[in-house]
């Protein structure tokens, strides 16, 4: 358990990374569409999100991004911080750019996280002299994607906000990298019979130079869809939310 922070916490979703947030943090309040999910968290357990909203001071989404699409503009509205897990929730530029303008207006603070992927802090340094061209390739278990092949199949080419609707919690990360990079970015969904990892490989070109990113995540035992990194990556972020020394951009 990291030091208890002075900021009350809430979580929408108590799933896989619900669960392991709430090992790292003292959380105050907890809502799921399915209630019994919360049982085994310590904390207040409530009976829809504007009861967790007028609770808490930092609300950490952990659901779908359909809950983004419902819940974030309240949030948002009165001024509390959020940590969005579903950035696909973000994919429409429209809805985003109310999000974001909300979020300055009121002086509420929003928190995408890495999740499942690393690169972040190169596409950000690459983008101040102009990014040409920015590709995920991703590849899970077939399975867990809900396909039945034999082998390795392309089950998907086209641009992140088409992705997203398609693969609504395998593919957050091509909405995060398209909302860093500034451009809908390509994306390629492989489904994989023989592959029990979860594969992000991202390329970048620019006037920088090119990069090839590859994350061969461990999935998270509690759901095997979530990479395990993508657990990690917002127990980091909380626990870094008052550091003085800032690492990478
Ligand atoms: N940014 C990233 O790298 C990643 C993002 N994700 C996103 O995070 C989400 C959560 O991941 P896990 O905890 O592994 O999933 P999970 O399936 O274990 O838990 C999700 C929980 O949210 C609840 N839920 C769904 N819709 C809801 C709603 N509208 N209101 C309240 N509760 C709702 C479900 O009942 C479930 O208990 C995924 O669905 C996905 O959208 C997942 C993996 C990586
Ligand atoms: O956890 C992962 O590998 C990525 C993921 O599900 C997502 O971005 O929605």
């Amino acid at each position: 358990m990291f030091k208890v922070m002075l900021m009350k916490i809430g979580i929408i979703g108590c799933g896989n990374i619900a669960h392991n947030i709430a090992k790292s943090f003292q959380v105050q309040a907890v809502y799921d569409v399915v209630m019994s999910k919360c049982e085994d968290i310590d904390a207040n357990v409530c009976n829809n999100v504007d009861e967790l909203i007028d609770e808490c001071d930092f609300i950490v989404e952990a659901a779908s991004p359909q809950a983004v699409i419902d819940y974030a503009p309240k949030i948002i509205e009165k001024g509390k911080d959020m940590l969005i897990m579903s950035v696909g929730g973000l994919a429409d530029v429209k809805f985003r750019e109310k999000i974001f303008t909300l979020a300055r207006k009121n002086g509420a603070h929003i928190y995408l996280p890495s999740g499942a992927i690393g690169g972040i802090d190169l596409i950000k340094s690459a983008k101040v002299a102009g990014l040409k061209k920015v590709t995920l390739r991703s590849t899970k278990n077939s399975k867990t994607l809900g396909y039945d092949v034999k082998e390795r199949t392309l089950v998907f080419k086209g641009k992140a906000s088409e992705a997203i609707k398609k693969f609504p919690k395998s593919v957050n990360v091509s909405v995060l990298l398209s909302i860093v990079a500034g451009m809908d970015i390509d994306v390629e969904v492989y489904a994989d019979p023989d592959v029990k990892e979860n594969i992000h490989e991202i390329l970048v070109e620019g006037d920088f130079g090119e990069a090839e990113i590859r994350v061969r995540n461990k999935p998270s035992p509690q759901n095997p869809k979530t990479s395990y990194l993508a657990v990690l990556s917002p127990i980091y972020l909380i626990s870094s939310l008052n550091d003085v020394i800032r690492m990478g951009v």
